[in-house]
């Protein structure tokens, strides 16, 4: 048992809850406890009831503390980190007035669009927001749910985001931070606060929405006795603003602020991102221009379609996830929720290249291929210096990619990134980046300290490189040819 103050750091994401109870000290992983979450709809819809995730973070919490053996008195500090973008809207007693849009519900495809050509273009918005608004922010979700169900739009007494919504049950303060912020399309990277214009756009009062906090590691209050008592927890204890997942993950592998820039990361969990702390602030409308936790730049590209997709196609196929070898001339595209990096909302599943020699196993590995290439080709339009802020040299190629979530514990996830990326891959021992990440935030809110320097010293991005393999071109032409007629024949039928 440890003698130092440990942190909790809660991770709510697509699929589940985990909160980490970890050794403030040392950032020994004591405890991680989970909790799944229910994600309904058909379609294009994707919903969860916000009282799930509240009802899954005390399950998660309450098992990680019982089961690391630490009485609930050490406990110092807790932080949020929570999926991306979805809207929550709430009555005036803090109630949910319907489920939760989340990131990946696609139902605002036509919303987002026409907020595209308002503003006047996508430049327009990559100057203010640094992101041209796609299907999964929440401006376009806001703008759904006022042409859909105005009654709800109207009854609206608060606007939150799913991390702030769970820190304000900790904490009855309703505060957000620069990171999460960033994904809603009405918060200006540029100037660092919510955009009036862009607000009056969306008819979004401004007075509906959290403050914006200058860190997740600010101490936005205590711990309330109803949250205490819900959680086990100590009345008292010192709440952090909290972040996106994305965000926290960041802080997790030390990225950002005094800590590494341009170390590319790739995240394949429900979604799959590619991200780098930068200097440079991205300006490119194939990625999405978040910001850190602090403020600083967050480049991003996020897909619809990663490991969820994967593990239905060996569902179908009647396959353990792991019976996959390289998919040969098959090539799978696994857009079976639409897509979002490229910007297909109502594409499908593509399968094309089947041969009398083709097995499933192939099938299987031209999934994961196509999984993992669409997150690849967001690769090199990262802002990527030399290292830590140097201008872009050819190091920047040879660095190796960090690969962290859910997928990152499957050997073929793992092999298939090699082999499409020709670059070392850095899997980091810490199998949870992002609650490690939300409990550098507590740490950082109970002692002052800079949570990136905090995850630094615990060491949550150490772990084991593997060396480069030769990069298969064939594979990677083969899925490129497909992708370019898909986007094409997607931009004919637009146009
Ligand atoms: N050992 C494993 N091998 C391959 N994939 C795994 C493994 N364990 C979990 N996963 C995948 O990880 C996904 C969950 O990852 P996670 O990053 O927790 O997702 P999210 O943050 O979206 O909820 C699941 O969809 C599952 O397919
Ligand atoms: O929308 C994005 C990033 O912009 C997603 O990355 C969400 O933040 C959900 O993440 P996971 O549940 O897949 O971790």
């Amino acid at each position: 048992m440890p003698s130092s103050p440990v942190v909790i750091g809660v991770d709510s994401s697509t699929q589940s809850t985990k909160a980490a109870v970890i050794d403030a000290e040392s950032g020994r992983v004591l405890a991680v406890g989970r909790s799944p979450h229910t994600v309904t709809g058909e379609g294009g819809a994707r919903e969860t009831d916000p009282q799930v995730w509240w009802g899954a973070l005390c399950e998660a919490v309450a098992s990680a503390l019982d089961e690391s053996g630490v009485p609930a008195s050490a406990v110092a500090a807790i932080a949020v980190a929570g999926q991306q973008h979805g809207l929550v809207t709430l009555d005036a007693a803090g109630r949910p007035l319907r489920p939760a849009l989340l990131w990946n519900d696609t139902r605002s495809a036509p919303q987002a669009t026409a907020l595209v050509r308002a503003l006047g273009g996508a430049d327009a918005w990559l100057a203010r927001t640094g992101s041209v608004p796609v299907a999964s922010m929440t401006a376009t979700k806001w703008q759904w749910l006022r042409e859909n169900e105005p009654e709800t739009a109207d009854a609206a007494a608060a606007v939150r985001l799913p991390h702030d919504f769970l820190t304000e049950r900790l904490a009855g303060t309703a505060v957000t931070d620069p990171g999460d912020a960033s994904g809603t399309c009405w918060y200006s990277t540029a100037t660092g606060a919510y955009d009036p214009e862009l607000l009056s756009l969306v008819g979004l009062d401004p007075a509906l929405l959290p403050a914006v906090a200058a860190s997740g590691a600010e101490r936005i209050g205590s711990l309330t006795r109803p949250a205490a008592e819900a959680l086990g927890l100590p009345e008292g204890i010192a709440v952090a603003a909290g972040t996106g997942d994305n965000m926290a993950a960041a802080v997790g592998l030390g990225l950002g602020g005094a800590g590494l820039l341009d170390h590319p990361v790739v995240s394949l969990g429900t979604s799959g991102t590619v991200f780098a702390a930068t200097r440079t602030r991205p300006s490119s409308p194939a990625l999405a221009g978040f910001a850190t936790t602090d403020g600083g730049h967050l480049p991003l590209a996020c897909t619809l379609n990663c490991t969820l997709a994967v593990d239905k196609v060996a569902a179908l196929l009647g396959l353990d996830r792991e019976d996959a070898e390289p998919g040969g001339e098959a090539v799978l595209l696994p857009y079976l929720d639409g897509e979002r990096t490229p910007d297909l909302p109502h594409a499908s599943g593509l399968l094309t290249g089947l041969r009398h020699t083709t097995t499933p196993r192939q099938l299987l590995g031209a999934a994961y291929e196509g999984a993992v290439f669409t997150v690849l080709r967001a690769l090199d339009e990262l802002p990527l210096g030399g290292g830590d802020g140097e201008p872009r040299g050819p190091g920047a190629q040879a660095r190796p990619l960090t690969l962290i979530g859910g997928g990152a514990r499957g050997r073929f996830w793992v092999d298939t990134v090699r082999r499409l990326s020709g670059r070392p891959v850095l899997v980091p021992q810490s199998e949870e980046l992002v609650a490690l990440g939300a409990a550098a935030l507590a740490a950082g809110a109970a002692s002052g300290r800079d949570p990136v320097a905090v995850a630094t010293a615990w060491g949550t991005g150490r772990g084991r490189e593997l060396p480069a393999v030769p990069r298969d071109e064939g594979a990677r032409r083969r899925i490129e040819d497909v992708l370019g007629d898909v986007t094409g024949r997607a931009r004919r039928s637009d146009g």
